[in-house]
């Protein structure tokens, strides 16, 4: 079994099965000829499959161990189909810090079709238990969460679920297949917003979804092609690109992020660090256990909430930006920014205060991001 390093460079369909080529080439056709009447070739019309896609959907499921994967226009269109396989009157339970948008799609628009939902803290498995119901369908976190870094135990949170016959949905977004496996701990289906890590760049739009049952993988396929949400070729084609250095990027990443976090722990401008790779981080330890790595990204508060806005404008290379998982780094207010949908009470009763700041650390050299915040820092409390 090759190792995950090596599966994203020859992992699915690496090389073209028609030409040779050894880069996966963008199948810019909306349409494919059919062989007579009735008698469509393996593709048919780019919504439905196309090779490009194809290939990024067969790489996502080997890199997580799912039977098929699924790319979509973006991860909030994966997230949507993969809600979409609920009906009205069931019931989800989603971790209560869940990225703003997800929460944005169920609270206002997937509840008008008769979805009920109830915000839980998935650190606390007691309350937890106590949500469930008969018409509870499936639970869904992400783990590291956005923008507060919790790790929840994936494993026992699985056993839970189905022990009230609920499937588990796990956004993987932040940790990647490089360092969390989620179907691996028994969840049912993993999605991502292969904006981020995956694409790696920041230069594209995506989502991908994937699952280790086959019931599942027809039915989202299903609702894949009958929303109609897909990535098209060239972006699939990007993202194909992002993945082959995600080991690479990956290692960067955190190896910076745990450099960053260990200074913004030491400053005394900083009252708090969200980082599961600090010792002293409520979710180190599980992560130690359930991830291969602690990520790059990183949450803190100011001690001085004034000092926010004057910080985040003050930086040189770190950029003032909402995204994350791109090679550059990236600061924003979660508050203001990426969570601003999720009411304030909602926000704050979540952890989610005004003077956190979210930062994608990059992989540029460790000193001059330390540099960065280290000027923005005294400048601004001069
Ligand atoms: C954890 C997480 N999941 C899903 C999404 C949605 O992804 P996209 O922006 O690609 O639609 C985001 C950010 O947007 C995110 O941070
Ligand atoms: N204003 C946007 C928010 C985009 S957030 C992007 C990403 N998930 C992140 O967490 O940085 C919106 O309201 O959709």
């Amino acid at each position: 079994m090759p190792q995950l390093k090596t599966k994203v460079i020859h992992g699915a369909v690496s090389t073209d099965q028609v030409t040779g080529s050894v880069v996966t080439p963008i199948y810019q056709t909306s349409t494919f000829l059919q062989n007579g009447l009735g008698s469509p070739k393996e593709y048919e019309y780019t919504r439905l499959g196309n090779p490009t896609r194809h290939a990024l959907e067969a790489l996502i499921a080997e890199l997580e161990g799912g039977v098929r994967g699924f790319a979509f226009a973006s991860g909030m269109a994966g997230i949507h189909a993969v809600l979409s396989l609920f009906k009205p009157g069931d019931h989800l339970i989603l971790a209560d810090d869940i990225y703003g948008g997800t929460f944005r799609l169920v609270d206002e628009i997937l509840s008008k079709s008769g979805l009920t939902y109830d915000l839980v803290d998935f650190s606390d498995l007691s309350v937890l238990t106590e949500k469930f119901k008969p018409e509870t369908v499936a639970v869904y976190f992400e783990s590291p969460s956005n923008p507060l870094l919790k790790i929840h135990d994936i494993a026992q949170i699985v056993a839970l679920a189905k022990s009230h016959g609920a499937l588990t949905v796990v956004d993987n977004t932040f940790a990647t297949p490089y360092f969390q496996r989620p179907l691996e701990l028994g969840a049912d289906i993993v999605l991502h917003s292969g904006t981020k890590y995956l694409g790696g760049h920041s230069d594209v739009i995506s989502g991908l979804v994937t699952t280790n049952s086959e019931k599942l993988a027809d039915h989202i396929g299903f609702l894949q092609n009958s929303i109609g949400s897909v990535l098209g070729p060239n972006d699939s084609w990007l993202v194909l690109r992002g993945i082959k250095t995600l080991a690479l990027r990956m290692e960067a990443h955190a190896a910076n992020a745990k450099k960053l976090a260990l200074f913004l722990d030491a400053s005394p401008y900083v009252s708090k660090v969200y980082f599961p790779g600090l010792k002293q981080d409520p979710g180190h330890e599980l992560a130690k256990k359930q991830m291969d790595g602690f990520g790059g990204m990183i949450s803190f508060e100011l001690a001085d909430e004034s000092k926010v806005k004057p910080f985040v404008e003050s930086l040189k290379y770190i950029l003032l930006a909402e995204s994350l998982g791109g090679v550059e780094s990236l600061i924003e207010v979660p508050s203001v920014m990426t969570h601003a949908s999720v009411p304030k009470a909602l926000r704050e009763k979540a952890g989610i205060k005004d003077s956190l700041i979210r930062l994608s650390v990059g992989i540029e050299d460790a000193t001059d991001l330390i540099a960065d915040l280290s000027a923005a820092f005294e400048k601004v409390n001069a």
